[in-house]
């Protein structure tokens, strides 16, 4: 049995794509049904549904053989027990900085004054301003991280941008971008050893799926 982590909303829609080249079909509708093991056309491949910032740990533990998170997530996870083969180019979006449209964030950074920010993405925040030499007070959110500068909790965000559509809708700007994102297959490096024969050519047909995506 092969075990797929992912998680509910964008990574499983744009990854049902990726399955179907490899002529795997899931059976169940994760948005309609209210099981966590979604059974797939093939008897020796199932999905598990878990939290996007879970799938490197059911990977790492051997919940899953395989899975597909956002290098957001696991560059927050570590990486730890896990391959990273291929790049989905799925899930692409950006990791900034963002403050209230009037708030003179490149004034703050040349002064080397203190800045407080806010973040679900604490570890590439606290590396990233470590880098420029800021200081900075992190403050640790799970969601909503818009909210913590228009209610004076926080100079700052550090969050994911698309469109930009959730910042302009809260008046806020990007004012400095801290790396691309896309979403990655990771796999359980222990599996790889000993299910070789399945997972191979599963990996090589989503590279060739990737490529042919992307034109
Ligand atoms: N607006 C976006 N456009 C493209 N990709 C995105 C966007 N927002 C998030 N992603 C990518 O998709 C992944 C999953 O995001 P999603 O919104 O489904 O989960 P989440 O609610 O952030 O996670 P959790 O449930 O663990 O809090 C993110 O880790 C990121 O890599
Ligand atoms: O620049 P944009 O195109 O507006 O995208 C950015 C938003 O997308 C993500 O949220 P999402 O819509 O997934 O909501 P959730 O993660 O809070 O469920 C992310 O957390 C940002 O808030």
């Amino acid at each position: 049995m092969i075990t797929l982590a992912l998680s509910k909303g964008r990574i499983f829609e744009e990854t049902l794509p990726l399955l179907a080249a490899a002529g795997i079909q899931v059976l169940e509708d994760p948005e309609k049904s209210r099981q966590l093991i979604l059974p797939t056309n093939r008897e020796d491949v199932r999905v598990v549904l878990v939290r996007a910032s879970d799938v490197p740990t059911y990977v790492q533990f051997g919940g899953a053989d395989m899975g597909v998170a956002g290098k957001d997530v696991l560059i927050e996870h570590g990486g730890q027990g896990l391959f990273q083969p291929l790049d989905l180019r799925i899930g692409r979006c950006r990791v900034s900085v963002a403050t209230p449209e009037h708030f003179d964030y490149h004034n703050v950074v040349r002064r080397g004054a203190r800045l407080r920010v806010a973040t679900k993405y604490t570890g590439i925040a606290r590396e990233f301003f470590a880098r420029k030499g800021v200081h900075v007070d992190l403050v640790k959110l799970y969601g909503s991280m818009e909210l913590a500068p228009l209610t004076g909790m926080a100079d700052a965000i550090v969050d994911l941008v698309s469109t930009g559509n959730t910042l302009r809708a809260n008046r806020l700007k990007e004012v400095e971008t801290i790396m691309e994102i896309s979403s990655q297959l990771v796999v359980n490096q222990a599996a790889l050893r000993l299910k070789q024969a399945q997972l191979r050519p599963l990996i090589n047909t989503f590279a060739q799926a990737v490529r042919h995506q992307d034109g």
